[in-house]
């Protein structure tokens, strides 16, 4: 990136887009992905003004150096495109490529300037303070999810990135300048937050911004994760519910298309910078500001050092022209029926609420004082975390052939469609075989492939609000584990192991399989020359061998009672 660039944004006026167009038929594309686009998105609106482009070798080494870019501006975290050796071969400094989103529609093109392969584990050290994989996911992100060339290079936009959600929140930076302008603000508070906020963060914020005598603009970064999660839109619909809570003309709401790398105060500092490149005069910053382990099990947990994010920003105010404005928290005093920050000695009759806190509490069912919630926001926290009884689950039962797995399946199938509660599906072992599996063996990788192609239909059923029934043989932990970890995002998970001992179901051999496995005709079968691992740790075992299948499945259906998932 050579020269200042300073355009409002990197987008071409549209008969320039026609041509870049025409070029991009015979270029080399590049795909980025989910990550990538964010920050090609930034680089597009220049949410990362004065970057023109993706790092060259030199920016991106000076960055890591001395979180400057090799001007002088100060930059702490690397932006580049990352790539494989495939890719990396066919690019050369000077030649123009193609950036699509992942439909394949054009979005930019890239000139290079220069291919290299970096030194990760040092950027990982440099940028997140660890090269461990284990012990930072921002770390396991860049050395396991990301490509081992680079390619830097200055963009033209033809295209922001297309979003077809919440698209009057998508606000560009000129576009947030401007507001800011018609309303008379000369000084913003920018507000970066992943979580739910509640009736103490909207005193916690205005309390800030009026010590300083500013407007608020709430720039929450969701969305990356699980794009398209039920999880995403209730996030914005809350946003818009706690921004509506505000005297008039004093917050604004817009999103922030920023992946992060939970690089802490690294990372804190490229926030502001952002917040400024939006026209935002002032960043509040928590004291565990982009930690991993923020909001997670108290200060202990924590990867950075407590308040380490707050001092890098407020050291480097001067040279980003943004000021730091520490996070405090705010709690409810019962007796006085205020808020107010809260210190540490100060726990008794004082009420501090995580966002965590909330969201489980509405999981549970619990009664929320208002207080602590407003009801339009409670509202729409319960449409998106209803309590056990009205959330989907799945039934995953797990066993040798000839357990009991389909009977008791079919059991629980007719007693939920008895109690109407819920839209019920089996998936039983045979039937997926035949309809969605029938192309695969029963090697050890198709068995899996098998296994969770069942947790993928068994967590869209689960995900909107079904129940699903699973009864195949399913011998490995690992795959049981990936459908565990699926399922379990959007509802309940019951993994039950039918535990029916083999000499049992060797005995009832209804299909003749453990005959033809013992006489050699078939190979592979489990349980005899086949492994089956027991799960470690199931909600259920049940052995079937001294009990009717009715007996069975009514443990299931206990145990569904006791848990609250059935009245
Ligand atoms: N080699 C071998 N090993 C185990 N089972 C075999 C095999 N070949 C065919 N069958 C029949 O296929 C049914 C099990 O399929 P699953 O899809 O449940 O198995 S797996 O989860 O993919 O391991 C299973 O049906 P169920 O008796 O209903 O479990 C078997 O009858
Ligand atoms: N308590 C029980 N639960 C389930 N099946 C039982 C039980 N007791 C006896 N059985 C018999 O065991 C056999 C189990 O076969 P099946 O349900 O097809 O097993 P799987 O689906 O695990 O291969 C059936 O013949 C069933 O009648």
């Amino acid at each position: 990136m050579k020269g200042e660039d300073y355009s409002e944004s990197l987008v071409v006026h549209f008969r320039r887009a026609e041509e870049l167009r025409r070029q991009a038929l015979d270029l080399t594309a590049i795909n980025p992905n989910e990550r990538q686009l964010f920050d090609l998105e930034l680089l597009l609106n220049r949410g990362f003004y004065p970057l023109t482009g993706f790092m060259d070798r030199a920016a991106y080494e000076s960055v890591l150096d001395g979180l400057t870019l090799p001007d002088g501006t100060v930059w702490p975290l690397p932006v580049c495109l990352d790539v494989d050796e495939r890719t990396a071969a066919q690019l050369s400094p000077g030649q123009k490529v193609a950036l699509n989103d992942q439909e394949g529609f054009l979005l930019a093109i890239l000139t290079v300037s220069d291919v290299w392969r970096p030194d990760r584990q040092a950027e990982a050290e440099q940028v997140f303070g660890s090269s461990e994989p284990a012990a930072h996911p921002g770390v396991r992100q860049l050395l396991e999810g990301s490509k081992p060339f680079y390619v830097g290079g200055t963009v033209e936009g033809i295209s922001l990135p297309i979003h077809y959600d919440f698209l009057q929140l998508r606000l560009t930076p000129s576009e947030t300048v401007r507001r800011f302008t018609m309303n008379g603000w000369r000084r913003v508070l920018g507000f970066h937050t992943e979580q739910y906020l509640h009736c103490a963060h909207r005193e916690m914020v205005l309390d800030a911004a009026r010590q300083i005598g500013a407007a608020i603009f709430l720039q929450p970064v969701v969305g990356l994760d699980h794009p398209g999660d039920v999880d995403f839109f209730t996030h914005i619909r809350c946003y818009q519910v706690f921004t509506s809570k505000f005297p008039p003309n004093m917050i604004m709401l817009g999103l922030s298309p920023f992946a992060s790398r939970r690089a802490g105060p690294r990372e804190a500092l490229q926030q502001a910078i952002m917040r400024r490149n939006f026209g935002c005069t002032h960043f509040m910053v928590a004291d565990d500001h982009a930690d991993p382990f923020a909001n997670q099990n108290g200060s202990a947990m924590l990867f950075y050092e407590k308040g380490a994010a707050q001092e890098l920003v407020a050291r480097y105010a001067t040279k980003t022209g943004i000021e730091m404005v520490p996070q405090l928290e705010y709690c409810y005093d019962e007796e006085s029926g205020t808020y107010s920050p809260l210190s540490a000695q100060e726990t008794d009759s004082k009420r501090a609420v995580t966002s965590t806190e909330l969201q489980s509490r509405i999981v549970r069912g619990d009664e929320l004082p208002d207080w602590f919630v407003w009801q339009d926001m409670l509202d729409e926290l319960q449409l998106a975390f209803p309590p056990k009884s009205r959330q989907g689950f799945t039934i995953f039962m797990t066993g040798l052939s000839g357990s009991g797995k389909s009977t008791i399946a079919k059991v629980l199938l007719v007693k939920f469609m008895e109690l109407r509660e819920r839209p019920v599906t089996l998936l039983d072992g045979d039937i997926v075989r035949k309809n969605l599996s029938s192309e695969l063996n029963f090697s050890r990788e198709h068995r899996d492939l098998n296994v969770t192609r069942i947790g993928y239909v068994a967590s869209e059923i689960t995900k909107n609000g079904g129940i699903a029934i699973c009864a195949p043989i399913a011998p490995y932990e690992e795959s049981r584990q990936a459908n565990r970890a699926l399922i379990s995002r959007y509802g309940g998970y019951i993994e039950v192991h039918v535990s029916t001992p083999l000499e049992i179901c060797e005995q009832r051999d209804r299909k003749g399989l453990y005959a033809k496995a013992r006489s050699g005709r078939i190979k592979g079968v489990t349980g005899i020359t086949d492994p089956y691992h027991p799960p470690v740790n199931p909600e259920l075992r049940i052995d079937t061998s001294t009990m009717t299948p009715l007996e069975a499945a009514q443990e299931i259906m206990l145990y569904l009672q006791q848990q609250g998932y059935v009245s």
